[in-house]
């Protein structure tokens, strides 16, 4: 009995890898070895659809076989005598031992080295050569058939007309002020000053013999080491005075202050500047001094309000503390908080809430205007500062549960800019805020978009929400509270067959979430759903003579609970419709992607990021905009809706939906692609409908992803097929599974006949 489901697991294993496009002969070996290592354990192999066992495989390629070209008959002569059946790979034979001493599987497979990667590529603190594994791993790439990957395209981006491939800028040094500043100590927090008199603006407590008037000092940390603040502003002309053998660094910015007069933007601006002196001496004493050329009217604020207010803006943005974080613009910081807060008289007290995204404070905005007291919080390069917000001018119409969004956005949006807010490029949408950074010289803002938390229809899509058609079956009007608490699962739980497919700790399920990266994976070996009339998706491509369809993979669903089932917001089993939670940052990629999402938390597996959310076209309405943005040299971002095309027989033009995030999204529209070990999975969820033609895509992750990791999806492209406008992007995901690095040997094969 064992053996027999050995076998079946054995043959399962190498079923996956041939889909992989590796040979019988070239994974029994290998996959014979991981046994071996996992004392005949198969869930590590089997996990994440045999990633351990192709990565192993991958490994062994790489470490045999010096030139690529050579890959297959090192190979062929290396295991001419291994008679690889599945049996052979579970039982073992005599060859087990000669393998062993082969095999490079000197790591564990599931720490492999395209984990480390990933992490170094993702992570702004390595800077790497734009694309090593890429060209690393090009013989193990080798390996792959490109033909294992033409599932139904998804995402079809773009024409060849509309790419615009980023340029690399040369990566900046990225501590910044490293020069300058080579003296860096760390602050600990400060407890406030008991003497200090914020009005009066001079209070001094302080034993430290180099103290003057109008320095606060502080401890550095446990041992003697000081902080001294000339917080109450010497003469910007005047110097910190010198302990004795002390180096020196100055670091000098601006910020612009909103004073509050006149009437124009510029005028109730001012500049003021900053400069920051850091000395060390050899007794490990270190003093800091932060001068800023005061603006009129400055009034002391109380040093726990300053601290407080960056506080706010570092850790309670970001969690932990963000990579370009520094000593010096951590002062830098505090400076231009000082002056903000002591410019900003009717502010003096501000709390948490007083104080919105950006240090904007309510009073701040009853007093000035709209205008923000910090200058940076809004792209340079994003336009007109005139231009109305998305809901003023293009959001004309609300339609039950759907808004409909103006009929020419594309057109309109080329005139008007929206404005991204650097700190939140969600504006406040979404429950977390979203922040932009760019630590390259180059694109310093993405390219205009509307943020938008939830999908609007554009104009002619069919989607229907209405309490009356949600049937007792859809819904759990008896329920109460939480339904994962309930002793028996609520009828919600029916799409998943009665078990919810989130855990209590709120994570997908993880054989849910395994068959559906199986599915986007190994697409073959999954169930589809044909057109039975001409297929909308191949309709838009050639609309005289459409191709037979190829196939929709029919979808697992999340169903969750929703407004007319009785339990609460608070309920397990609602968690896309709750909202971003983790914390995201959209950054510049540098390596040729454009910008990228990446996370500042660790993810668990299974963990809800975001949506991808857009604009709901019918599939004219894409087919025109496409036209229209290949004209315009643009972007398109969409993706078909199509998890349950074909099911039904004929599909109307109007039920045939995509999503479209070029001009309105939210944050999902900046996740790059990634060939087949990509750390994200769409999942359909159905909310407000059990209508199937319409649904929520929800990402969730694959693995375990660790903060500042980049997050990808895989897109689904078939870079192999020459008509899909997907394919006129150069992937430069990196994977060594690229599916755009086409395979060496089949090229050398092509070129030979
Ligand atoms: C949904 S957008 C992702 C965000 C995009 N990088 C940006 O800057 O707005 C998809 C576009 O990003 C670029 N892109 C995404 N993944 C890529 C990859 N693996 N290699 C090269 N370009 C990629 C392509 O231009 C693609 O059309």
């Amino acid at each position: 009995m064992g053996s027999k489901s050995n076998t079946e697991r054995a043959r399962r294993a190498l079923d996956a890898m041939k889909q992989l496009g590796f040979s019988k002969k070239e994974a029994t070996p290998v996959l014979k070895n991981l046994l071996r290592l996992f004392g005949n354990n198969w869930e590590p192999i089997e996990d994440e659809c045999y990633r351990a066992l192709a990565d192993a495989i991958l490994d062994r390629h790489q470490e045999t076989a010096p030139q690529a070209a050579d890959i297959g008959d090192q190979e062929d002569r290396e295991l001419g005598g291994c008679s690889a059946t599945p049996d052979e790979a579970v039982c073992g034979g005599s060859r087990v031992a000669d393998n062993d001493t082969d095999e490079p599987l000197t790591k564990k497979p599931r720490t492999n080295s395209t984990d480390l990667v990933t992490r170094q590529r993702g992570t702004s603190h390595h800077p790497q050569s734009p694309h090593p594994s890429l060209a690393d791993d090009q013989d193990a790439t080798a390996a792959i058939s490109p033909q294992a990957h033409g599932g139904s395209p998804q995402f079809r981006p773009q024409t060849k007309a509309s790419v615009r491939l980023s340029v690399t800028a040369p990566k900046r040094p990225r501590q910044m002020m490293d020069e300058d500043f080579q003296h860096t100590a760390f602050l600990k927090e400060p407890k406030p000053e008991p003497d200090m008199d914020a009005r009066q603006g001079a209070a001094v407590t302080s034993d430290c013999p180099n103290s003057q008037p109008g320095l606060i000092d502080y401890p550095l940390n446990a041992s003697s080491s000081r902080v001294t603040l000339p917080l109450a502003l010497p003469p910007p002309d005047q110097n910190v005075p010198q302990i004795s053998g002390l180096k020196k660094g100055t670091i000098q910015s601006c910020c612009m202050v909103n004073t509050g007069k006149g009437s124009s933007v510029e005028s109730m601006q001012e500049a003021a500047c900053l400069n920051i002196n850091v000395a060390s001496s050899t007794m490990g004493e270190v003093k800091m001094s932060l001068k800023c050329s005061a603006v009129p009217k400055f009034r002391m604020p109380s040093l726990e309000a300053v601290f407080k207010m960056v506080e706010d803006k570092y850790l309670h943005s970001y969690k932990i503390l963000p990579p370009e974080f520094s000593i010096g613009s951590l002062m830098n910081e505090i400076c231009q908080c000082v002056v903000q807060l002591g410019s900003d008289h009717t502010a003096e007290h501000n709390t948490e809430s007083e104080i919105a995204g950006n240090g904007r404070s309510s009073q701040n905005e009853s007093i000035t205007g709209n205008i923000p007291f910090v200058k940076p919080i809004a792209c340079e390069n994003a336009g007109n500062r005139k231009c109305k917000s998305a809901g003023e001018s293009f959001i004309v119409e609300g339609s039950g549960n759907s808004t409909i969004a103006n009929q020419q956005p594309h057109l309109a949006l080329a005139n008007l800019k929206p404005i991204h807010d650097v700190t939140d490029i969600s504006k406040g949408e979404e429950r977390v805020r979203i922040s932009v950074v760019n630590e390259f010289a180059s694109e310093k803002c993405p390219p205009s978009f509307y943020y938008i938390r939830g999908n609007l229809v554009f104009q002619n899509a069919y989607v229907n929400i209405s309490v009356a058609r949600i049937g007792d079956e859809d819904c759990c009007a008896d329920c109460f509270g939480n339904c994962l608490s309930a002793p028996i699962p609520c009828a919600c739980a029916r799409e998943t067959g009665g078990e919810y497919a989130y855990t209590v700790e709120g994570l997908v399920r993880k054989t849910f979430l395994d068959e559906c990266v199986s599915m986007n994976r190994f697409p073959e070996k999954h169930h589809k759903f044909f057109c039975t009339t001409s297929c909308p998706f191949e309709r838009s491509r050639n609309e005289s003579s459409p191709e037979p369809c190829r196939g929709h993979l029919a979808r697992k669903f999340i169903k969750e609970c929703w407004s007319k089932c009785g339990c609460n917001m608070q309920c397990g089993n609602r968690v896309v419709q709750r909202g971003i939670t983790c914390n995201l940052q959209v950054f510049f990629s540098g390596e040729g992607k454009g910008w990228g999402l990446r996370t500042l938390d660790e993810l668990p597996k299974g963990a809800f990021v975001c949506e991808y959310v857009g604009e709901v076209l019918t599939n004219t309405e894409l087919h025109e905009r496409t036209l229209q943005n290949m004209s315009n040299g643009r972007h398109t971002f969409p993706v078909l809706l199509d998890a349950d095309w074909g099911s039904e027989g004929v599909m109307k033009d109007e039920e045939a939906l995509s999503l479209d995030s070029t001009f309105y999204g939210n944050v999902g529209r900046f996740i790059n692609h990634r060939c087949f070990d990509a750390n994200l999975v769409e999942i359909p969820v159905e909310v407000e409908t059990p209508d199937h033609h319409y649904y929520h895509l929800a990402l969730f992750t694959t693995k375990k992803v660790e903060p500042f990791e980049e997050l990808t999806w895989d897109y689904g492209i078939d870079f192999d097929d020459g008509k899909d406008p997907a394919k006129a992007f150069q992937c430069l995901c990196g994977s060594r599974y690229c599916r755009g690095t086409r395979h060496p040997r089949k090229r050398g094969k092509a070129a030979a006949k």
